[in-house]
């Protein structure tokens, strides 16, 4: 099948298509390990609904069956006979602005949803039968066994989503791309904070090469599970070094700078430094043209394998409040995760 261009939303089949850029630059925030759950579903005879939010990629085990049929990867729904359509209500991991959805259909092929539809709500707490659901993707056709990548152009923070399938069948994973929202407002603005983490609206703009890995995994909580929990260059055979800019959550003076190369072991960076530049305009465009004067945070250090290394005090050159910060690698390789801690700037 053809792939379309996503700028105005049109479901592409993932067969034809690469990741789109919202799947590479934004976390999955419907993901259950961010603690995303189904909240209430019509139906799960055939498979429960908490396994279409699971991070791995869904699998067919050939010959698998339990009590009530084939098992699958996701979740399915028995066949309905007396009309109507299936539903699963699911509260994100973290609240934030939606970029783009997977309605991933892998391993259905006989019994996969011949449509869906996608509400959101914005809730304090879980939705009940007041709650206002707004359309954030009409009916949509699907096909078996495909994904279905959906640009989002909105702009409002969300905290839950309402899957409708038509009239009933299987999905084998909801993906939720975004950006989490962070309330500063309600924090203490005198103390230090993360304000790199993913989940204080930490944001990876851009790198300039992405080979292995997954560079949002960067700024993830918790320390990588394994060597793909990070993000890895290819091998450098040019002069150069690897760099990847980071959108931080509230401009803030950084006071402490964590490089963990946890699982690189053959392959981490020779050398590590940061910049860091504050920036009136946070659009990737911008940043490419203003990136030109970067002060240094941290001047070049030497890396070890596999280990946390924590920089602070008189390791870090001060240069004021800074919105971004551009890590760098020397020659190239892999950093399992960067975490800055700074206080907020007004
Ligand atoms: N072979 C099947 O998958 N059949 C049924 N589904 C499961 N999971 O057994 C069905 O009717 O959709």
């Amino acid at each position: 099948m053809a792939a379309t261009d996503p700028s105005d939303g049109t479901i592409i089949n993932a067969a034809a298509a690469e990741l789109p850029l919202f799947a590479t630059r934004h976390a999955n925030l419907a993901s259950a390990d961010f603690g995303a759950k189904v909240l209430d579903c019509t139906d799960e005879f055939f498979a429960k609904s908490e396994r279409m939010l699971q991070a791995s990629e869904p699998v067919f085990v050939v010959g698998k069956f339990d009590d009530h049929g084939k098992w699958m990867d996701g979740w399915e729904t028995r066949r309905r006979r007396n009309g109507g359509h299936d539903t699963a209500v699911i509260r994100l991991g973290m609240p934030g602005i939606i970029k783009g959805l997977d309605i991933d259909t892998s391993h259905f092929t006989g019994n996969y949803p011949p449509a869906a539809s996608v509400q959101v709500c914005h809730v304090q707490g879980d939705p009940d039968d007041s709650t206002v659901w707004t359309e954030l993707v009409p009916a949509s056709s699907l096909s078996g066994n495909a994904h279905h990548f959906i640009d989002i152009t909105d702009t409002q923070v969300w905290t839950h989503l309402r899957l409708h399938i038509y009239p009933d069948g299987g999905v084998a994973r909801l993906r939720v791309y975004g950006q989490p929202a962070c309330d500063w407002s309600q924090y203490d603005a005198d103390a230090l904070h993360e304000v790199s983490a993913l989940h204080h609206g930490g944001r990876i703009v851009a790198y300039n090469n992405a080979h292995y890995g997954t560079p949002f995994r960067l700024i993830m909580p918790g320390r990588g599970v394994n060597m793909g929990d990070g993000w890895e260059t290819r091998r450098r055979r040019e002069p150069g070094y690897d760099w990847c800019i980071i959108e931080l959550g509230h401009a803030a003076t950084i006071e402490k700078i964590e490089i963990d190369t946890a699982h690189f072991k053959g392959n981490y960076p020779d050398r590590v430094s940061v910049q860091g530049a504050r920036m009136t305009a946070s659009t990737d465009e911008s940043l490419i043209t203003q990136a030109m004067f970067w002060p240094a945070l941290l001047a070049e250090q030497k890396t070890e394998a596999d280990a946390q290394h924590f920089f602070e005090g008189n390791a870090l050159r001060q240069c004021g409040p800074v919105t971004h910060v551009r890590v760098n690698m020397f020659p190239d390789g892999g950093i399992s995760r960067v975490r800055l801690w700074g206080r907020l700037a007004v």
